[in-house]
Formats: structure tokens, C-alpha cells, sequence
């Protein structure tokens, strides 16, 4: 019997982000392990025209959760979803919903966030700072709480190159900051913004820094732990591989890659790619819940979910590995082939944009504008061009995370435990991972059926003969002017002709001597 999995029977467990990618993998795993919960509250607000309840039902209704519905068929009546948005105060819940969170919630698994890199520094501070420290607030509150698991990122540090699982002191206290913010406007806020950020590449990063730091310092009297998880990808094993519902991270770069629009990367091909399965961090992360909530740790566990000192696997080998996936699953209605190289040098790499990215963008755009439809290729591409140099930092460095907290965890659990809330990346096969994610974002991202992988394959042969008669084509072209204006090329020319027709007539006299 998992020990882990009776913790959870019989609690009410608050989450925050369920709607997120790791929230979703976090619930069913929930549900499916521990039936007998007695229910989950989440946060949710309505977004894009969808009421909360119409937002639950599709996540309920998604393949994730289909196993689910087998072992908990009562799930509807176990989830309970709280109208609340993290950026109002009280996150403007009801006081009756207030009242009840705060009288019967056990757990809280803390896992929204802005993950944007580019967010203005106010609005990464009111939800990954502001809104931490409201939800301390409200657990400091709870008669009946047990555990805090906040959700943190292995890159909170990335200033440092060896990162301990400690908290870092940050230059600007966060209470400083969310003070100034309430009186700067935005024009002087985002002047400032470089100079608190200071090396870290984005908000992001820095602010959930600070949420660790808010966490640190008001969660004294409370049983927390953070969860630092590195890349988070499909998942590995749980409900079943490859699962991935949102383009962040390496899948929107696989989607890219496969669909021929993303054809050279400035990436460092030994830097470690620390990638990390969603239901890895999800077994962590409920294994730490129910640790601190046994076992009451003195001070705050940070735990590293990371994989690259365990099972390191680098960037070109997670290149290749997605390219050759590619060759077995292509996806549909490529642009161009998926033929993609790194570089580490920003002069070839601007070239290589020009080249390889841009002007094939500016004549496809042209052909649409010939044929009287609306150019959107190059916009895309910019919008492609922007988003890698967002993730630049991240794949041209590599980082050590030590993980003596997450080892000590895995010690501490039961056989079954380990296997059932597994967590040991060593078990990892690469190659494996990458294909069934390779699929799962053909599957589950662009919904594409497995039996257009004829047709893909069909298309992508078409698309080598357009490149291979492109080639050509280009090459008879400038060697003709070549030859119209360079006395050197003439001869060049001459030459080869005449070796050619020597080459002949040789072939030709020793074949007919030979009859
Ligand atoms: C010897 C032989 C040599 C051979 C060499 C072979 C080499 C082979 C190379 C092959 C390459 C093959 C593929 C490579 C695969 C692996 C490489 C992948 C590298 C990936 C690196 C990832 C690094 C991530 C690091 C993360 C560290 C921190 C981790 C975390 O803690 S948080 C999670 C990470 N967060 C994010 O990823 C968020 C990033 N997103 C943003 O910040 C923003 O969305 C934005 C990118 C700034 C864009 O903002 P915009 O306002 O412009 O747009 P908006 O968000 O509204 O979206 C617009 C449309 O764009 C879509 N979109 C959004 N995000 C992405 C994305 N990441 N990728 C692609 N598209 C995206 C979005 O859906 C919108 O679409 P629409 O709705 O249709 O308009
Ligand atoms: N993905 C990754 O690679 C990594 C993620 N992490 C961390 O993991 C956690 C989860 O990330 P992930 O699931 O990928 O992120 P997602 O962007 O998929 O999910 C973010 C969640 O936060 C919710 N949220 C955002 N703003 C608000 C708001 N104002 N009110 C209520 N809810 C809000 C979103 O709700 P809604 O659906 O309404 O937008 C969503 O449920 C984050 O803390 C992140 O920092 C750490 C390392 C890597």
C-alpha cells in the first residue's frame, strides 16, 4: 500500500494554477492515486468566454483524465472550483467560499504563475510575489493546515552557475518592491527594470526569486516546502507519455522545428538540456507534501527537480534525437523540411535568420501576395525570432542544481512509494522521451491524425525536389551572370566543358573498342 497515496485519502487539498499545465497533471494524478480525497478546491477564473464550471468540464472531459474517470468516477463531485483571480485582493473570492477554504483545507499546492518572460515587472510581481504572499496569508489562517508546496523553478537562481537548495538573499527586499510598485508608474517602472533584474535575463526569473524570499520570510510558522523544477516537458510515463497541452518551453521549438520554420538555432550543442517530465515533478511534489506534513521538517526543504546531474543528456543529442523522430512522425503541411542546426556564434547566427529564416518568409509572402491572398509569413517569423531570443539565455549556459534534499526524499519513501510516486530521472531513457514527446505534441498539440503520416511523408519528398530544383535553379542563374561579366568565369567554364567532352569521348572509344 503506498503511503503516500493514504496521506492524501480523506484531505482537502487547495490548488491554485490547476488550469496550468503542471496543475492539470498534478490533479489527475491526485484523483487517480487517491480516490478517496475528500475534494479539491481550485482557484479558477473565467477566461476567453468560458464560466469556471465550463473550463473544469473540458479539463475533465480532456484524454488526460480519462483513466481518472475509470478509478473516481465521482471526480465531478470532488472538485470544487472557486471563482478567484490571484490579482485582486483577497484573489476576490466570497466570504462564504473564503470562510470555507479556510476552515477545511489540509494541503495547499501553490502553482500559479505568470511563466511569460516578457511581462511588465508589475504584473510578474503581483502574481508570482503579491499573490505568494496573500496565499501565505490565508494559510496562516488555516486551523488545519498541514502542508505548503510552493512551486518555484530551478531558474529562480540563474545569476549562479552551482545553485544549493537554499534560499538566495535578493539585492532589493520584495516588501520594498511591492511598496514602490503601488506608487511608480509604469513609464519609471519599466526604466528601472533592467537595474533590479540585474543579471538575471527576465521578470520571470527575478520575480520568482522574490516569491521564494516571501515565502521564506512569512511562511515561518507554517510547514512549506519549495518544489525548484528545471524545463518542464510532456509527460514521461503518467497516465501515459508524451502528454503536452501548451507550447511553452522545447514544444513550441518542436513544432516549430518540425514544421520547417525554425531551421537554425544559436544554441550551445554541449550546454546540458536540464529538461524535466511534468509527471516527475508532479511525483516530487506530492512525495515533499507528504513529508513535511509527516514529518515536520525544521526549516523550509527546497528540492531540486532537475535531471542534469542525474541523467544529463546535452542539447545537440536532444536535437538529434527530435530530428529523428521527425523522420518516422513528420507533421502535416510542412513549410519546409525539418532540417535544423545550431550555432554558437551571433554573427552566423544573424545570417543564417537572414537567410534560412527570413527571406524564405519575404518570397512565400510574395507568392501569397501574387496569388491574392494575405502575406503572413514574415510576421510569423518575427514572432518565432523573438521567442528563440527569449530562450537563448537558457540553451547556451549550463547549470549545476545539487539535489541532496530530492535524494534524501526518494531514500525516505517506501518500495512502493518509489514506484508509484516515482521521481528517479536516472530511469530516464532519452531517445524514448523524445519520441513519445515528438508525438504527443503531433497528438495532443497540433490534434493531428496518425494516419496523414503518409500524406506528411508524400509532402515532405515534394518539399526536397522544390528545395533540390530551388538549388539548381539559383546556381544556373548567378553562374550565368557569372559568365556574362567575368573573364575568369568564361575560362572556369571552358575548362569544365572541354573535360567533360574529353571525359566522353574517352568513355565513348573504350566502349566501342570493347565491342
Ligand atoms: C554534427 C551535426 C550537427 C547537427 C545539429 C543538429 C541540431 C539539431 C537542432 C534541431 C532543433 C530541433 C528542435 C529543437 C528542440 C529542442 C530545442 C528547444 C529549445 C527550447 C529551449 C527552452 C528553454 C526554456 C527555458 C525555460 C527556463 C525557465 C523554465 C520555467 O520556469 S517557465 C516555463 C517557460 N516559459 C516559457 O516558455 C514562456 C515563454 N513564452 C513567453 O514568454 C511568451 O509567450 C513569448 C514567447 C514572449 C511570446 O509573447 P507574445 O506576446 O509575442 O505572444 P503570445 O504569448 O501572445 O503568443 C503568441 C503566439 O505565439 C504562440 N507561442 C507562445 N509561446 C510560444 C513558444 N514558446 N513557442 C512557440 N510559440 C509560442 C502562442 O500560442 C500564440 O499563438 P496564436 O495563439 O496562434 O497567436
Ligand atoms: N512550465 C515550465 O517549464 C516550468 C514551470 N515552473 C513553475 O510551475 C508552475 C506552473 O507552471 P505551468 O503549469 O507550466 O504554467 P501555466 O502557464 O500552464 O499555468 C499557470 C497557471 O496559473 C494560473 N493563473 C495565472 N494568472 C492567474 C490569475 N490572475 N488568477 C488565477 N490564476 C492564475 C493560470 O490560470 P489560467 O488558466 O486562468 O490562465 C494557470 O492555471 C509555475 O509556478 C511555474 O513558475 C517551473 C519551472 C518550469
Amino acid at each position: 500500500m503506498s503511503m503516500i497515496a493514504a496521506f492524501y485519502g480523506g484531505k482537502s487539498i487547495l490548488i491554485t494554477g490547476a488550469t496550468g499545465f503542471l496543475g492539470k497533471v498534478l490533479m489527475e494524478k491526485l484523483f487517480r492515486t487517491s480516490p478517496n480525497l475528500k475534494v479539491i478546491y481550485i482557484l479558477v477564473r473565467p477566461k476567453a468566454g468560458q464560466t469556471l464550471q465550463q473550463r473544469v468540464f473540458q479539463i475533465l472531459n480532456s484524454k488526460l483524465f480519462e483513466k481518472v474517470k475509470e478509478v473516481c468516477p465521482n471526480v465531478h463531485e470532488k472538485i470544487r472550483p472557486i471563482c478567484a483571480d490571484l490579482n485582486q485582493n483577497d484573489f476576490g473570492i466570497s466570504k462564504e467560499d473564503m470562510q470555507e477554504l479556510l476552515s477545511c483545507t489540509n494541503i495547499i499546492f501553490h502553482c500559479a504563475a505568470t511563466v511569460r518572460f516578457d511581462d511588465p515587472l508589475r504584473h510578474a510581481v503581483q502574481l508570482n510575489v503579491t499573490a505568494t504572499q496573500q496565499l501565505l496569508q490565508m494559510a496562516s489562517e488555516m486551523p488545519r493546515l498541514e502542508a505548503f508546496i510552493h512551486i518555484s523553478t530551478a531558474y529562480s537562481n540563474c545569476n549562479l552557475k552551482h545553485i544549493d537548495e537554499v534560499i538566495y538573499p535578493c539585492p532589493v527586499e520584495p516588501k520594498k518592491i511591492i511598496d514602490s510598485l503601488e506608487w511608480l508608474d509604469d513609464a519609471i517602472v519599466d526604466e528601472i527594470t533592467p537595474k533590479l533584474i540585474g543579471d538575471r535575463p527576465n521578470t520571470y526569473t527575478y520575480t520568482k526569486a522574490l516569491g521564494e524570499m516571501v515565502v521564506h520570510q512569512e511562511g515561518r510558522n507554517l510547514n512549506i516546502a519549495i518544489i525548484r523544477p528545471s524545463i518542464v516537458g510532456a509527460t514521461w510515463q503518467e497516465p501515459f507519455p508524451g502528454w503536452v497541452d501548451n507550447l511553452n518551453g522545447p514544444s513550441g521549438m518542436i513544432i516549430a522545428a518540425g514544421k520547417g520554420f525554425l531551421r537554425s538555432l544559436r544554441a550551445t550543442p554541449m550546454a546540458v538540456a536540464d529538461l524535466i517530465p511534468v509527471d516527475t515533478v508532479v511525483n516530487l511534489t506530492l512525495a515533499a507534501g507528504w513529508y513535511t506534513a509527516v514529518h515536520r521538517p525544521k526549516s523550509t526543504l527546497i528540492y531540486h527537480c532537475t535531471s542534469g546531474n542525474l541523467n544529463p543528456c546535452n542539447w545537440l543529442k536532444m536535437g538529434l534525437y527530435v530530428l529523428a523522430t521527425f523522420e518516422k512522425v513528420p507533421f502535416e503541411k510542412a513549410f519546409r523540411r525539418p532540417n535544423a542546426d545550431f550555432t554558437t556564434n551571433i554573427l552566423s547566427n544573424q545570417y543564417w535568420n537572414a537567410v534560412s529564416h527570413l527571406a524564405p518568409a519575404i518570397i512565400y509572402d510574395f507568392y501569397l501576395r501574387l496569388t491574392g491572398r494575405k502575406p503572413r509569413m514574415t510576421k510569423l517569423m518575427n514572432r518565432l525570432l523573438r521567442t528563440i531570443s527569449m530562450l537563448e539565455y537558457f540553451i547556451n549556459r549550463s547549470w549545476e542544481w545539487s539535489t541532496a534534499n530530492t535524494e534524501m526524499l526518494m531514500s525516505e519513501l517506501s518500495p512502493e512509494d518509489q514506484r508509484v510516486f516515482n521521481f528517479d530521472v536516472r530511469q530516464l531513457n532519452w531517445l524514448e522521451y523524445i519520441e513519445n514527446y515528438v508525438l504527443g505534441v503531433k497528438k495532443y498539440l497540433l490534434k493531428e491524425d496518425m494516419a496523414g503520416i503518409p500524406k506528411a511523408k508524400q509532402h515532405l519528398k515534394r518539399l526536397r525536389n522544390i528545395h533540390y530544383l530551388f538549388n539548381t535553379a539559383l546556381f544556373l542563374i548567378i553562374w550565368r551572370l557569372l559568365i556574362a561579366r567575368s573573364q575568369m568565369a568564361r575560362n572556369i567554364w571552358l575548362f569544365i566543358v572541354s573535360f567533360c567532352y574529353k571525359f566522353l569521348s574517352y568513355f565513348r572509344a573504350s566502349s566501342t573498342l570493347k565491342v
